[in-house]
């Protein structure tokens, strides 16, 4: 399988290469060539496997290549061998209609885990096939940061540098990444947003000396391995509910568009997708770009969905090529575009193409709240304040054949969100006992001003050279 980007110029790389490499030499991502298929008969025979069985199924096509079966095997048996639950991504009913895919139950207690939990033993594998090391420079609202240290924390040829916005996210999401005081694990606070963070860690990809020098790799869903990951809990959620006889709906509290898009390659190789509801909170770029071509850049507003508080989707310029034709320098173009004046209009193609399997809905924080309290009085389930997002717009698609079962992602556990869930239900979620006794352990994370400047400065300060 080969990787080509959505800006043109890159090369081609394989899958180990992209792994490695994260965001492309031209600024764009990374996405394979074509898409692999899966035909009926193909999606029936998942029927009845475990959640690693499937997952080897699922993502054999796209690291052909680079690992064996048996290979991928092993690092997805290492993986999910972590989570609590035996269904690893178990799925919970709601009411006639509506479904819940819990993609909590890993080490940090959100959707993150699943794809970095295999994404580190990816690097580590690799790495040790090259005798080789590398940086990973991250940006996080809350979630990915800590699932990025989890998987990544103690391992000696990595450092990871992980920006997140100074106050901005809640205090068990940060104690998850502040308290693991590994030596290769590096917290930088900026006083900033999420936006700003991931536009600086963009920038360092983009300074070819700097990446060359300390040999960046990416965590966040720029990398098309978390991506691949995440694509496998849809085929396994939507063959439990009937596919390929039946199409399902899914409704997915959405930031930087990965877990979306995950959704979208799975309907792209085949899975009978009736629709992906694109679910924003009050931080709305995607809701205004699917309903209006409108893709412009607003403030940030904080919520009480810290992680979905971001206005550049990074991914939706993955869905903008494959939909508007592929063509990655007229793309290039259009991105540049957008960076310089912080808005684009999507073009009728791009609009058109979204449109057949997309829809979205923008839900406030009383809508969210509504959906919190639905979940607990009606199906006595406390869930988190992201997942109410998701599930305030499952319940607004009444527009959708009876027969189409939607399932909102679970995208995180209650616990880190607490005081939101309180509010909203009187329920004070507990915290799971694998995550131990995040408020008694010492912190330690840096503060700097949001400046490249003084980003990099600290990184090169810290990075182990390069052997
Ligand atoms: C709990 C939670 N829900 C939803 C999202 C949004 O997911 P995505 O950025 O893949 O759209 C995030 C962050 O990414 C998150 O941490
Ligand atoms: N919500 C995310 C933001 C980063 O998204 P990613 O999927 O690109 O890593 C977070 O929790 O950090």
């Amino acid at each position: 399988m080969k990787y080509i980007s959505t800006r043109g110029s890159a090369p081609a790389l394989d899958f180990e290469q992209v792994t490695l490499a994260g965001l492309a030499g031209d600024g764009g991502l990374y996405l394979p060539e074509s898409w692999p298929t899966f035909s009926a008969d193909d999606i029936r025979a998942l029927a009845g496997l475990s959640y690693v069985d499937t997952a080897v199924r699922v993502m054999a096509p796209f690291v052909a290549g680079s690992l064996s079966e048996a290979e991928l095997r092993v690092l997805c048996e290492a993986a999910y061998g972590r989570f609590s639950h035996k269904a690893v991504t178990p799925l919970v009913q709601l009411d006639h209609r509506q479904w819940l895919l819990e993609l909590f139950h890993g080490p940090t207690l959100a959707f993150k885990d699943v794809a970095l939990q295999l994404l580190g033993l990816l690097f580590e594998k690799f790495l040790a096939r090259r005798e080789d090391r590398i940086t990973i420079v991250g940006a996080t609202s809350g979630d990915t940061g800590s699932a990025a240290i989890d998987a990544v924390a103690g391992r000696d040829k990595i450092d990871i540098f992980m920006l997140h916005p100074y106050g901005r996210v809640s205090d068990v999401q940060r104690r998850q990444m502040t308290t693991v005081l590994a030596p290769n694990v590096h917290n930088i606070a900026i006083d900033g947003s999420f936006d700003d963070a991931q536009a600086l860690v963009k920038a360092m990809f983009n300074d070819a000396d700097f990446r060359a020098r300390h040999n960046l790799s990416a965590v966040n869903s720029i990398n098309w391995a978390r991506l691949m990951a995440q694509v496998v809990y849809y085929f396994y959620a939507a063959v439990r509910l009937g596919a390929p006889e039946r199409e399902v709906a899914f409704s997915v509290p959405t930031g930087n568009f990965g877990d979306v898009f995950a959704g979208y390659v799975a309907s792209k190789m085949g899975l009978p997708v009736a629709r992906l509801i694109v679910a924003t909170n009050v931080n709305d770029i995607l809701h205004r770009a699917l309903a209006d071509g409108d893709y412009s850049q607003g403030t940030v507003i904080p919520t009480a969905t810290p992680s979905m508080d971001i206005q550049v989707s990074s991914n939706f310029e993955r869905l903008l090529f494959d939909v508007g034709g592929r063509d990655g320098l007229a793309l290039a173009e259009q991105m540049r575009g957008f960076e310089a004046s912080k808005a684009m209009r999507l073009t009728n193609a791009q609009q058109e193409g979204a449109s057949r399997l997309f829809t979205s809905h923008r839900v406030d924080a009383d809508g969210m709240n509504l959906a919190l309290r639905w979940a607990y009085e009606a199906a006595g389930q406390v869930i988190d304040p992201h997942s109410a997002v998701g599930l305030a717009a499952a319940l607004a698609a009444d527009d959708l054949p009876a027969d189409v079962p939607v399932v909102t992602l679970a995208t995180a556990h209650g616990a880190k969100f607490r005081d939101a869930v309180e509010r909203a239900t009187g329920v004070r979620p507990s915290m799971p006992a694998r995550v131990g006794s995040l408020f008694d352990r010492e912190e330690a994370y840096t503060r700097l001003p949001a400046t490249y400047e003084a980003i990099t400065a600290h990184i090169a300060g810290l990075a182990t050279a390069r052997q």
